[in-house]
């Protein structure tokens, strides 16, 4: 089984999923897909000689890459801090194959805008006890499709942002790796 990770940040869940998956007879990680040129991943990809793209936005909007992915025998997507929507090509192309992690419990601090420190800033703006990581299928909205799994962390006096932000790094590099092989287990049934 080829997995596609598609990412546009730092790339340390992608390093956990490449690292879970290195000597795994279950699946690989044959492609790496980022929209940003300069972005952490691309670096993992090249040390780890991981096959890589830069998703450009005119050919991303047309046909979401369906073809591309399709020659690479990619079977399964995952969105590890990838931040622009699936186009509904590719949706089409890869039903219920198409998984994201989201760092907030959704459906709360979920949508357009809602990524990355925006996020954290956001749940601790609002005084929230708790939050999480959520791991679900991507649909045509952002942060909306069926809930996979979801694990919390308590939010205590004295947590900033940033704080929350490692404790929801933790979180998604303890799960992630494990989440993805428990669906994909599920899929080849
Ligand atoms: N969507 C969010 O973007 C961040 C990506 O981090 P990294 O995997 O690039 O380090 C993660 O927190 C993920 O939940």
């Amino acid at each position: 089984t080829r997995l596609a990770i598609f990412a546009s940040g730092a790339g340390s869940n992608a390093q956990k999923i490449i690292d879970h998956f290195k000597n795994s007879p279950l699946a690989e990680v044959a492609l790496i897909g980022c929209n940003k040129p300069n972005a952490g991943v691309l670096n993992i990809a090249t040390k780890e000689n991981i096959d890589s793209f830069i998703i450009e936005r005119e050919q991303y909007k047309k046909d979401g890459y369906t073809d591309f992915l399709h020659e690479k025998r990619i079977d399964f997507i995952i969105l590890a801090g990838f931040l622009w929507k699936i186009p509904q090509p590719l949706i089409d192309a890869y039903p219920r194959k198409i998984i994201n992690i989201h760092p907030a419990l959704l459906p709360n601090y979920g949508g357009k805008g809602m990524y990355g420190s925006f996020v954290h800033e956001a749940v601790i703006t609002n005084k929230e006890k708790q939050s999480g990581i959520s791991i679900h299928y991507v649909d045509e909205h952002y942060d909306h499709g069926d809930i996979i799994f979801q694990a919390t962390c308590d939010i205590v006096t004295g947590d900033t942002p940033d704080s929350l932000a490692q404790k929801i790094h933790q979180l998604e590099h303890e799960h992630f790796p494990r989440v993805i092989e428990e669906w994909l287990v599920g899929n080849s049934k």
